[in-house]
């Protein structure tokens, strides 16, 4: 009964790059990171909430059972069933934002929903599409329905989950302010970005996998005051 009132009280929703996997793994989750969270997710809500689409994860979290997922920044919902979250026109805006691209000679990949332009930074990238926003990670560039980011895509992942207790968002970059503007509690992992610290209610020692392990460490001992 208990773990039950768990699961409606509490949501973690995670970032995946640098949260839950680490550049140094080549951003395989590792095994015990996969545990922990399995274990955690059979008592709450643990969504992954990710830049990366759907292709990758059976080979960087291989055996990850989270709640759900919240894909392409939001814009791809995971849970029984697929969700799109994105205008009915974004396949048009979609191929002008290609067409555009093309036209430039910038190097991009689609997502099921979305566009990702690899170091988008370096290359200066910009964007005059109505409809079509630009959201960074680090270097690399995700061209968005305008409107549709992580924090959009939680919020129509819990109307789906019918979820109204707390969410505890942890991540590590720019795409996760989105994520904590949902958030009841931000949490920064200790190889985040300055400027997510500073945002940050707690910022955790551990870096990565090992800080996510201590946050959910922390939840189950009712130690965050939230
Ligand atoms: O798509 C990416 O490169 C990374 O995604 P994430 O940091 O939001 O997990």
């Amino acid at each position: 009964m208990r773990e039950l009132e768990s699961r409606f009280r509490i949501m973690v929703a995670s970032d995946f790059d640098r949260t839950l996997s680490s550049e140094k793994d080549g951003f395989v989750m590792r095994r015990e990171v996969v545990e922990e969270v399995n274990r955690f997710s059979k008592s709450y809500h643990f969504v992954v909430v990710t830049g990366r689409e759907r292709k990758y994860m059976e080979v960087l979290a291989p055996g990850l059972n989270p709640t759900a997922w919240v894909m392409e920044n939001g814009a791809l919902l995971v849970h029984k069933v697929i969700d799109v979250n994105a205008p009915s026109n974004w396949p048009s805006v979609r191929t002008l934002v290609e067409q555009t691209l093309r036209r430039r000679g910038v190097r991009y990949s689609r997502g099921e929903v979305i566009i990702y332009v690899d170091g988008g930074r370096s290359q200066k990238l910009e964007l005059d599409v109505k409809g079509a926003s630009i959201e960074w990670n680090r270097n690399d560039a995700m061209i968005m329905p305008t409107g549709v980011n992580k924090g959009t895509g939680l919020t129509k992942l819990k109307e789906a989950l019918n979820f109204q207790g707390k969410v505890i968002a942890v991540g590590d970059s720019e795409n996760d302010f989105a994520l904590f503007k949902v958030a009841d509690f931000k949490v920064a992992v200790g190889n985040a970005l300055p400027e997510v610290k500073r945002e940050a209610d707690l910022v955790l020692d551990e870096d990565d996998g090992e800080g996510v392990k201590k946050l959910l460490k922390m939840i189950e001992e009712d130690e965050l005051k939230i």
